[in-house]
């Protein structure tokens, strides 16, 4: 019976370091005990590239292009079908995907988060709930650059210049528009206690109603 119920796909978005992976993290500690829950990160989906370093280095990485989002709704499908799959792995460093795969299985719980999965009209269909963290631009910058210099070797000139370029005109352009899009709007990302513990009530209520609890 178990194995029959579809499983729920929770769609966590926002700009750049609002806070989508830390409300992710917390909704996954959550249920990780007593259920059975993966993530699944849009990153993990950024388009291979043949590209030499230094244009790669300047790819729009802001841009719903940038992302193979046919092979992430294929992926999704088939874990929503009970199969697995083998996870593309994204190396922010090089600034492309790594040889690598991980082989994942599916589960009841899928919390996909990234900043453009609201964009696509089939992959947003696939969600049961979704949700727009949202955080002010001055907030998600300085955050971008203290996450970036130290996680993902960039320097304080070349965030700054990928900020101005992409990040914030294409923040505006494609990612704030989805907004219209979610269930739930979650100021500040992942210090809202409040937010975190009404959606994982109603992601609760969901597992009961699909016998999945
Ligand atoms: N509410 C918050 N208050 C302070 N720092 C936060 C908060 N939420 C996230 N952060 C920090 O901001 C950075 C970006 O957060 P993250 O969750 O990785 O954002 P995103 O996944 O949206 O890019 C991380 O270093 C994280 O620890
Ligand atoms: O090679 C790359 C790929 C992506 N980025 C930046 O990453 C963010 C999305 O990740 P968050 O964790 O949501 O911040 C996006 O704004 C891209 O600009 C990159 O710099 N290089």
């Amino acid at each position: 019976m178990t194995e029959l119920q579809k499983p729920i796909v929770i769609g966590i978005t926002g700009g750049s370091a609002s806070g989508k992976t830390t409300v992710a993290h917390a909704i996954f500690e959550h249920f990780s005990k007593n259920s059975s829950i993966m993530l699944l990160e849009q990153d993990s989906y950024y388009k291979a590239s043949d590209l030499p370093f230094a244009q790669r280095k300047l790819i729009n990485y802001d841009h719903p292009l940038a992302f193979d989002t046919e092979l992430l709704i294929s992926d999704l499908k088939k874990l929503l079908r009970r199969e697995s799959i083998d996870k593309p792995v994204y190396d922010y460093t090089i600034h492309n995907r790594s040889e690598e795969t991980v082989h994942v299985e599916p589960k009841d719980v899928i919390i996909l988060e990234g900043i453009l999965i609201l964009d696509d009209e089939e992959l947003r269909n696939l969600m049961d709930i979704k949700v727009f963290v949202d955080t002010d631009d001055d907030i998600r910058v300085i955050r971008r650059i203290q996450r970036d210099m130290i996680e993902r070797g960039r320097s304080l000139e070349n965030i700054i210049q990928q900020y101005r370029a992409t990040v914030k005109p294409m923040y505006h352009e494609f990612i704030e528009p989805t907004k219209r899009y979610a269930d739930l709007i979650v100021p500040e990302g992942g210090e809202n206690q409040v937010a975190i513990d009404l959606l994982a009530t109603k992601i609760q209520a969901i597992l009961n109603d699909r016998g999945l609890a």
